[in-house]
């Protein structure tokens, strides 16, 4: 009963790995190590550093490991990215999960959790946004991953698989024992951007529109603790052993909070007044991106730990703080300090 994490060293991948070996289950990790660190990963779990569409290197990991489930993380997430290099996106998470799915299917692997995401909704028509609204991604990267999905669910239907999708909205904090947390150089997600600002690698935050029709004016998200993340992949392999049939889920709280109120949360638990200034929207944002939760709720049995907004820039700031020391005090980026 041993299951393949592909992408483990990366930043949601390696909270996985910790879940999964917290709870005792015998777990080994493919990854390139092109976003991801080794010192991430437990030392008791094995790594094959190489790449999860590489059929033979992943034939083999399922054979040798007697792999019952994979776990699907491996891919590119930079959305700015993407849209510049939209044929290296659909060839490292579409063509990456086609020859990884065609390993599973001559594998027996007859369960698989795909990392997807809400960009794949594009701007929603109503907030909270189900599972069934449109799909009408605004970027190369939600359509590799939506183009996946799709692969998936045909893949599964013809060859007696079972998989749960997983469309994450805004992951973030950190492990609480400091074991693992977002250490992407250039990283551009909002709370890491705050944290920075909080320990003093940035002068200052842009607030990227403030005259957005919302209460405050700036954008809303559905922040979700990545380790509560971890665990409702725990909850979809339980669901997926237990028998349950295909589905896609949406992965949030259900709650959104403004750009602004984010902020404000980091400035209040790391008691640091750091500057924020007030800059046009960034192209391409989504206003207001909050997901319905019921479906996860009734499917799983998940019951989040972490959903408090001022728990979470904890975490996060723990870890940033952790990083700038053993950094010795150096900023992550020389162009940001
Ligand atoms: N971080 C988010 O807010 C977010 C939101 C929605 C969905 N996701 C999805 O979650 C997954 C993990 O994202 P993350 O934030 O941890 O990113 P990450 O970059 O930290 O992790 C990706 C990991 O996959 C590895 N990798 C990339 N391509 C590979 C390949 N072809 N073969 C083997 N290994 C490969 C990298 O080395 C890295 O360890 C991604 O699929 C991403 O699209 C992330
Ligand atoms: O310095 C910053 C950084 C971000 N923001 C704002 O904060 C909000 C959140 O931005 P992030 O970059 O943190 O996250 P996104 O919502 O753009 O995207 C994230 O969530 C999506 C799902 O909703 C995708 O999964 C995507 O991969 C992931 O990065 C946006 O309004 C953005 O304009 C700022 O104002 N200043």
């Amino acid at each position: 009963m041993t299951v393949l994490v592909t992408g483990g060293a990366g930043y949601i991948g390696s909270h996985m790995v910790h879940a999964l070996a917290d709870a005792g289950e015998s777990v080994v990790v493919i990854d390139n190590l092109s976003t991801g660190f080794t010192a991430f990963l437990p030392e008791s779990v094995p790594l094959f550093i190489g790449d999860a569409g590489d059929e033979n290197l992943v034939e083999g990991v399922i054979a040798q490991h007697g792999i019952e489930s994979i776990i699907h993380f491996a891919g590119s997430v930079v959305v700015p990215d993407s849209v510049r290099d939209p044929l290296g996106y659909y060839r490292n998470n579409t063509m990456t999960t086609r020859s990884l799915l065609n390993a599973a299917v001559k594998g027996g692997v007859n369960r698989f959790i795909f990392s997807s995401t809400a960009a794949v909704y594009g701007n929603p028509d109503q907030v909270p946004v189900p599972e069934h609204a449109p799909t009408r991604p605004a970027s190369p990267y939600g359509s590799s991953k939506l183009m996946t999905e799709i692969m998936l669910h045909d893949t599964a239907s013809a060859h007696g698989m079972n998989y749960v999708v997983l469309r994450y909205f805004n992951v973030a904090g950190a492990d609480t024992k400091g074991r693992c947390g977002l250490a992407t150089v250039g990283a551009t997600h909002l709370l890491k951007i705050a944290v920075e600002a909080a320990t003093g690698q940035r002068a200052k935050i842009d607030v990227f529109g403030t005259d957005y029709p919302t209460p405050d004016g700036s954008c809303i998200r559905d922040f979700i603790h990545v380790s509560d993340l971890a665990q409702a992949h725990r909850a979809a392999l339980a669901y997926l052993r237990g028998g349950g049939s295909s589905i896609t889920l949406n992965c949030g709280y259900g709650r959104g909070y403004s750009v602004l109120e984010t902020i404000e949360a980091v400035r209040r638990v790391s008691m640091r007044n750091f500057a924020v200034s007030y800059a046009p929207r960034r192209p391409g944002d989504i206003m207001t991106m909050v997901a319905d939760v019921s479906r996860i709720h009734a499917t799983l049995d998940w019951t989040p730990q972490y959903d408090n907004l001022e728990i979470i820039a904890t975490h996060a700031l723990a870890w940033e703080e952790k990083l700038f020391r053993e950094r010795g005090g150096l900023p992550q980026h020389a162009e940001s300090a």
